[in-house]
């Protein structure tokens, strides 16, 4: 097997996101969670997606784990590696995409990465290096209450500097506009002063398929499934993949029991949590106990879903409202309050699925992660898309027959995205 692409993702949401994007484009793609174990079957493929959960994790642990993986990929015969993160450029000033961009470019000895998390299908675009979502600037967006990684200001190449060795410039929409060879001379001429890494502007895909081509000259780059995306397109236009019909498998009927968890605190998540009362029996947890007597409070939501999967799907929710947010933060601390939540959601996730359950649709990134660490999933193959950037995920690699599974980006989906999950996973 050799690779055309191989791209290591920050968290598990972000991964499947990135594998529907290059599916979608035509490439025949697996996602692995981590470095897979050597004995792991991968089918006949063009990328790989390694998804880690190293959004939140201290800097040092994120870069080696992405060292890791760009061995690992390198290896498999990858030529470019992109490193995923949130369209929402989702980071503190610790990191940690400065420190695993700085690290990966390193490695691949190159004097400057294209950086780019514009994703327009989602509403993601970058206008002289400021980021919005949908009308507002980031800054202004909900990302501004995220539990973990407020953001609260709109600049990339300032946020990108504050948490980077290197400088940072920015390659304008006019120069993406100009073409190929404009963006080459930009990146050649910001090398000449100095900087590391460049943000680019994107409004609409045909700015990401300029990068895309101009990424491709490079070994590595930083960006979300909009780069993915138009990487995808140059590497089928230039002939390197022929473009599958469809990358991703059509509707398989897996049946047994399903259960939604969610532990993302997004508005739009939020939104699909109060219109799925409407169709499914809901149970919110209480954060604060889930942070004091974590065993008590998962066993009552263990035992209200057990007492229903056999009726038809349920959902777990710990999310909360901005100052309940906040309330549960002030008494334990931001770190120790999102760590505790997400192993009651991971312990949660493990008894339903040793009581049948083999639908599975979790919210939010960081939980997302928890729950298919808990679940020890070595893989995913692509299913169908149920929202922008949301893919049904079918179980690789795993004992007890066929699972599938949706992971979603707290901010993706329609109001709807429960019911639409579980229409597409039969
Ligand atoms: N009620 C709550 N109070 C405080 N933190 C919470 C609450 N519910 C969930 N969390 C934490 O908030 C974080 C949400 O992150 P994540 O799951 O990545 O969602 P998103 O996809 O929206 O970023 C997790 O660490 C989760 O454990
Ligand atoms: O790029 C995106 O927006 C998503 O792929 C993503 O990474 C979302 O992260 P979470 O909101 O933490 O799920």
């Amino acid at each position: 097997m050799t690779l055309a692409l191989g791209c290591i993702a920050d968290d598990y949401t972000g991964a499947s996101d990135l594998a529907n994007s290059l599916a979608k484009a035509g490439l025949r793609t697996v996602q692995t969670i981590g470095v897979p174990a050597a004995g792991l079957a991968l089918p006949e493929i063009d990328a790989i997606v390694c998804a880690f959960k190293i959004r939140s994790v201290p800097a040092a642990d994120a870069v080696a784990a992405a060292l890791q993986a760009e061995t690992w990929l390198r290896g498999q015969g990858a030529g470019h590696v992109l490193y995923k993160v949130c369209s929402t450029f989702d980071s503190t000033d610790e990191g940690n995409i400065g420190p695993v961009t700085d690290a990966l470019r390193a490695r691949a000895g190159e004097p400057i990465a294209l950086v780019n998390s514009a994703f327009p299908e989602a509403g993601r675009t970058i206008y002289q290096g400021h980021l919005f979502v949908g009308a507002l600037p980031l800054n202004e967006s909900p990302l501004k209450d995220h539990p973990l990684n407020p953001m609260t200001d709109a600049n990339l190449v300032r946020v990108l500097a504050r948490q980077s060795r290197s400088g940072v410039g920015l390659v304008d929409r006019k120069t993406i506009a100009a073409g190929d060879a404009a963006v080459a001379a930009r990146l050649a001429a910001l090398v000449q002063e100095g900087k590391g890494a460049a943000i680019a502007d994107t409004i609409e895909d045909a700015d990401l398929e300029t990068l895309g081509r101009v990424a491709m000259t490079h070994k590595v780059s930083t960006g979300a499934s909009g780069l993915g995306l138009g990487i995808a397109r140059a590497l089928v236009a230039s002939g390197r993949v022929r473009a599958a019909t469809s990358g991703s498998a059509g509707l398989e009927v897996v049946g047994g029991p399903a259960a939604c968890l969610a532990g993302s605190c997004s508005q739009a998540t939020l939104g699909q949590i109060a219109e799925a009362e409407r169709i499914m029996p809901v149970l919110r947890l209480d954060a604060e106990r889930l942070g004091t007597d974590g065993i008590a409070e998962t066993d009552r939501a263990i035992a209200f879903a057990g007492e229903r999967i056999g009726a038809g799907p349920v959902l777990v929710a710990s999310s909360g409202t901005p100052d309940e947010v906040a309330a549960v933060q002030a008494k334990f601390g931001r770190d120790a309050a999102g760590h505790a939540i997400e192993a009651g959601m991971a312990r949660i996730a493990e008894a339903l699925v040793a009581r049948g359950v083999r639908r599975l649709v979790v919210a939010g990134g960081e939980t997302s992660g928890a729950v298919v660490e808990r679940l020890a999933i070595p893989a995913f193959r692509l299913g169908p898309e149920i929202a922008p950037g949301v893919p049904v995920l079918h179980a690789l690699g795993i004992a007890g027959g066929p699972m599938v599974l949706a992971l979603k980006s707290g901010n993706f989906g329609a109001p709807t995205f429960f019911a639409d999950a579980l229409k597409l996973m039969p």
